[in-house]
């Protein structure tokens, strides 16, 4: 197992105490490469991924490249993702990959070699899971996300509409489905500090609230859905509470937007995290 102080817990809350504890996604839209004057091809990709890397990985905690916009472009799409991958941690950045991996346990073990084992190109500092093929379908995840300082961040509560319908759905035992994913995130995390290095999404939209003390979740808490959703800075001290130290705020468009100029980019990190760091009660 690897060294507490190595763990991605562990650099997440270093990289969060020196720069802003902000994840910033690189998510090229169709409409952001048009946008910014790229072509929907793997070489606007490619100077799409780049400028952000170059705005924003040395002075945000975290960079999350959203798969789904490389694998679009299929196999040429994909080295672009190996590319800025590497390039970004080695700007600097802790590297979020926003995969959602999910499957029965021998083939998220495959996921887990992929976006885990620093062998592989794709291997990031952490990457997002589905665990609606059950929690322990993740296991071989989390066993070598803990052999390489990695992290994982489980969906829990997603921040589209349409994620409550499963996700609040009450199980036999007469918890939610996420409140099981959150139980379980805590029990593997009990007793580590910082804290440890599975996370859970919790999108920053939950009309009506939690509903769940996820400070008992001892791991980070991956807060999409701000800016382009919809969810404001404000609205995360009702939503997380006492577990407002554990939030990693989470925006893609409302940054990206602003490119291509890079001081845009940064001017627009440095503004909403601005917002999210009064909130929270950091430093800005
Ligand atoms: O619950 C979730 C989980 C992941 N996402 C991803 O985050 C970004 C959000 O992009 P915005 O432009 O800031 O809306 C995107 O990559 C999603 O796939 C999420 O939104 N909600």
């Amino acid at each position: 197992m690897t060294d507490p102080q190595t763990s991605f817990a562990a650099r997440l809350a270093a990289a969060g105490a020196a720069r802003p504890a902000l994840c910033v996604g690189i998510d090229p839209h169709p409409g952001l490469l048009s946008a910014w004057g790229l072509g929907d091809d793997a070489a606007g990709l490619d100077r799409f991924a780049r400028t952000v890397v170059e705005a924003l990985a040395d002075r945000v905690a975290v960079l999350k490249p959203q798969s789904a916009f490389f694998e679009r472009h299929g196999s040429r799409g994909i080295a672009v993702l190996e590319t800025v991958i590497a390039e970004a941690r080695s700007a600097g950045a802790l590297v979020l990959v926003d995969a959602k991996r999910g499957d029965i346990g021998s083939t998220v073990a495959a996921y887990a070699d992929a976006y885990l084992d620093p062998a592989s190109p794709l291997a990031g500092d952490a990457v997002t899971a589905s665990p609606y093929l059950g929690f322990g379908s993740l296991e071989p995840m989390f066993e070598l996300a803990a052999k390489h300082g990695k992290g994982v961040f489980v969906l829990a509560l997603t921040s589209n509409p349409e994620g409550a319908g499963v996700q609040r759905a009450v199980a036999a035992d007469g918890r939610t489905v996420a409140g099981t994913i959150l139980a379980e995130l805590a029990a593997r995390n009990a007793g580590a500090t910082p804290f440890g290095s599975l996370g859970a999404v919790i999108g920053a939209t939950a009309a009506g609230g939690i509903g769940h003390d996820l400070a008992k979740v001892n791991g980070p808490l991956l807060a999409p859905g701000l800016g382009a959703q919809g969810g404001r800075p404000a609205d995360l001290t009702d939503l997380f509470g006492p577990a407002l130290p554990l939030v990693l705020p989470a925006y893609s468009r409302e940054i990206l937007q602003n490119g291509p100029a890079v001081d845009a980019l940064r001017a627009s990190a440095d503004t909403v995290w601005r917002s999210c760091a009064s909130v929270l009660g950091r430093s800005a």
